[in-house]
């Protein structure tokens, strides 16, 4: 039998850490999220009530669920916090130093049995969980944005992930009602090997005039069928993150295919990351969104 998950922890309350939370809550785990700012997690604990709320109103769960679901979050102040959980996630920002501090803080709190998932979108599992004190109960539970909405959980074994660990992870994911892809452990794994340099390409159509970014966006929506165009999805995702993988892409690979366009590196300079800032390929501080370019 797996080894049983019940309490979970969430490190990092940015919009995937609130998805996690708000799913796993939903899925009856009990939750504890942390975040560096407390204002964060206040302000991720109104999200999943509004998004949770947004459920109800489309009927896809009852004011009754909702309410049971929020009272099995909690914010964690400290990392001493999870000292009783099963599993704890990691989804702070997309930098190797930052996940590799949060493990050295993370790891003397948890009990030895505890595993310890990162949803990273890119980084090497084997290397992040050589960072820890649990190489074997160490494993990549990689979730799509939005977190309540997408069907798909990548989980990425490290080299060392033990058997143990990869059953309890399933058996998690499952609860969650979500679909399971098994990647290897390689740069950005499956959906962002392909989805992001997509992305990326789109950015240098628009780099080099090819077309606006109302052009590129209406011609995928309505040419390929896709449920975002390219450029409002970067925005969506973060341009930070995009930016974040295309560089472990690049640096992974040593492929110049996988250059980040310099328009997004200036995008993410300048702090227009997007949605999450308000400001990316487009602007989303009037009533409706409008193209930066
Ligand atoms: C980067 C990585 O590592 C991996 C990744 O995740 S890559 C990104 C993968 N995701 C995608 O490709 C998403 C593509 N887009 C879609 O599939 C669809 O547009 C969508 C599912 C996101 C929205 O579908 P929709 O039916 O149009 O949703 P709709 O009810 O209109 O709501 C859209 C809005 O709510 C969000 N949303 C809706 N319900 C939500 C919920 N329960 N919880 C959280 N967010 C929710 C949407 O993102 C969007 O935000 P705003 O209203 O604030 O603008
Ligand atoms: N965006 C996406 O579509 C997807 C992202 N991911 C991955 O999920 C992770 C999080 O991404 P996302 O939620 O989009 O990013 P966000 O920027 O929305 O959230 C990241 C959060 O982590 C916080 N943080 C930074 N440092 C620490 C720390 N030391 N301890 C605790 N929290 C910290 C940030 O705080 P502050 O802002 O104050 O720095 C922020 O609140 C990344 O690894 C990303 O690659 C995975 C799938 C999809």
């Amino acid at each position: 039998m797996a080894q049983s998950i019940r309490k979970v922890g969430v490190i990092g309350a940015g919009q995937m850490g609130s998805g996690i939370a708000h799913v796993c809550a939903l899925a009856n785990f009990d939750v504890k999220i942390h975040d560096v700012a407390a204002d964060r997690i206040k302000q991720s604990l109104a999200t999943i009530n509004g998004n949770m709320a947004r459920q109800v109103s489309k009927k896809l769960i009852s004011e009754e669920q909702r309410q049971a679901a929020l009272q099995h979050i909690k914010p964690a102040a400290s990392m001493d916090d999870f000292g009783d959980c099963d599993l704890v996630i990691e989804s702070a920002t997309e930098k190797e130093d930052i996940k590799r501090k949060i493990f050295t803080e993370l790891c003397p709190s948890l009990r030895p049995d505890a595993i310890l998932a990162t949803n990273t979108s890119s980084l090497s599992i084997t290397r992040l969980a050589a960072s820890t004190d649990r190489p074997e109960k160490f494993i990549g539970i990689h979730f799509m944005n939005p977190v309540p909405l997408m069907e798909l959980v990548e989980l990425i074994r490290g080299i060392a992930t033990g058997d143990q660990t990869f059953e309890a992870s399933k058996e998690f994911v499952g609860k969650l009602h979500k679909t399971i892809a098994v990647s290897e452990d390689f740069p950005a794994f499956i959906v962002n090997r392909i989805l992001l340099p997509m992305i990326n390409e789109a950015i240098y159509t628009l780099y080099e005039g090819v077309g606006n970014v109302e052009a590129i966006d209406t011609a995928m929506k309505l040419g390929a069928h896709h449920p975002m165009g390219p450029l409002e999805l970067a925005d969506f995702i973060g341009l930070d993150t995009c930016l974040s993988v295309m560089q472990v892409l690049h640096e992974g690979l040593a492929d110049s295919k996988y250059r980040p366009c310099p328009l997004l590196v200036k995008y993410v300079e300048a702090g227009w990351l997007g949605r999450k800032t308000q400001r990316g390929f487009y602007d989303y501080r009037g009533e409706k969104p409008v193209p930066t370019r």
